[in-house]
């Protein structure tokens, strides 16, 4: 942190953007989450951005305070749930000097504002290694129950909102240093706006964010579903272009999309997509859920065989 203490950088940095009541001026220990009515249960989250891993040292620091601030928020939202506090730790490396602190906190307080979640509390350490963001995001469901990976149904129409490999494409040109709506996606991720959570709520019976991808997310909602995930690649929104199905695997299994996947009954598949479009929300039917527990991937009625390689995991 160089010469300048940790609690200078609080002060300077953090308070301004931390100043909801719960925050306690970020002069004490703890931080008062935002109280629910009992019939709304309280939820959370906790994403963590590496350096190398997540983002690169070069990405300007005020796109890494909105990253790991809509990686999490997206969790919340694809939960059926609103985003209410936030508890942010950063690990900070000799690089990550004074006036990119000062701009992390910038691009992170405008999102808080954005998304209306209040920051209130954190920890602010050194270390020898690589910038080390992580943060809790606490949400309120809007019914009784967030809405998991596991509630799928036989018959359920499955969707996607927005369009799936943004990120995979982004980070294929942020290495390259091109600079693309992809690239800029890669590193701000477009989230579905705040609606995407009364829609998932009011009609849907599953629903995960995509982070890993596509193909990786849907092996997830049926896994924990004990269901079979069968997906038509022809009808998904690819962000560009694909001029083979081995294109759209890329696209499926590249993650960073931050959109949502979701399961709902085939009865409310209109009225969830006119929902979503008075949100501005795209939402594309998929495929649907069957009896058993594979994933099913078909192009066009012929069989896609399942990559070996579902999506993104860490240590491979
Ligand atoms: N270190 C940990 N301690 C406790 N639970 C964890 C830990 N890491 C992951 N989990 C839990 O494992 C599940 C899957 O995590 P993850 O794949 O990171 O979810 P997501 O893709 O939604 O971020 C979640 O329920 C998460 O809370
Ligand atoms: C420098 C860099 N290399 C590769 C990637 C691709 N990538 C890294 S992690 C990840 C998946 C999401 O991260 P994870 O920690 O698994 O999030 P979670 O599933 O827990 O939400 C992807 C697609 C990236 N974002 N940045
Ligand atoms: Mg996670």
């Amino acid at each position: 942190m160089g010469p300048v203490s940790e609690f200078d950088w609080i002060s300077k940095y953090l308070k301004p953007i931390a100043t909801s009541e719960g925050a306690m001026s970020l002069e004490n220990d703890v931080g008062i989450l935002a109280s629910l009515p009992p019939d709304r249960p309280l939820i959370a989250t906790m994403d963590t951005l590496v350096e190398g891993v997540h983002f690169f040292r070069g990405d300007p620091p005020e796109t890494l305070g909105k990253k790991i601030l809509r990686v999490n928020v997206s969790d919340i939202l694809c939960n059926g749930a609103v985003p209410k506090d936030a508890l942010l730790s950063v690990a900070l490396p000799d690089w990550f000097d004074e006036p990119r602190f000062e701009r992390f906190c910038g691009g992170l307080g405008h999102d808080l504002a954005q998304w209306n979640v209040k920051l209130v509390g954190g920890d602010l350490v050194s270390t020898p290694g690589p910038l080390v963001l992580t943060m809790t995001v606490t949400g309120s469901c809007l019914s009784p129950n967030p809405v998991a990976r596991s509630g799928a149904m036989v018959g359920d129409a499955v969707c996607v909102s927005g369009t799936i490999g943004a990120g995979y494409q982004g980070l294929d040109d942020a290495k390259a240093g091109r600079d693309s709506p992809f690239a800029r996606h890669f590193r701000v991720p477009d989230i579905p706006a705040p609606e995407i959570a009364e829609i998932l709520s009011a009609h849907a019976n599953a629903a995960i964010d995509i982070s890993d991808g596509l193909i990786a997310e849907a092996i997830h909602v049926g896994r924990a579903s004990r269901k079979a995930i069968c997906l038509d690649m022809e009808t998904v929104p690819w962000a560009r272009n694909c001029a083979s199905v081995a294109d759209m695997i890329e696209l499926g299994t590249g993650g960073d999309d931050y959109q949502v996947l979701m399961t709902l009954p085939e009865s409310k598949l209109d009225i969830a997509i006119k929902d979503a479009a008075s949100a501005g929300i795209r939402l594309t039917r998929i495929g649907h859920v069957a009896a058993g527990d594979e994933l099913q991937l078909k192009h066009r009625g012929k069989i896609v065989p399942v990559p070996a390689k579902l999506g993104f995991v860490h240590g491979n």
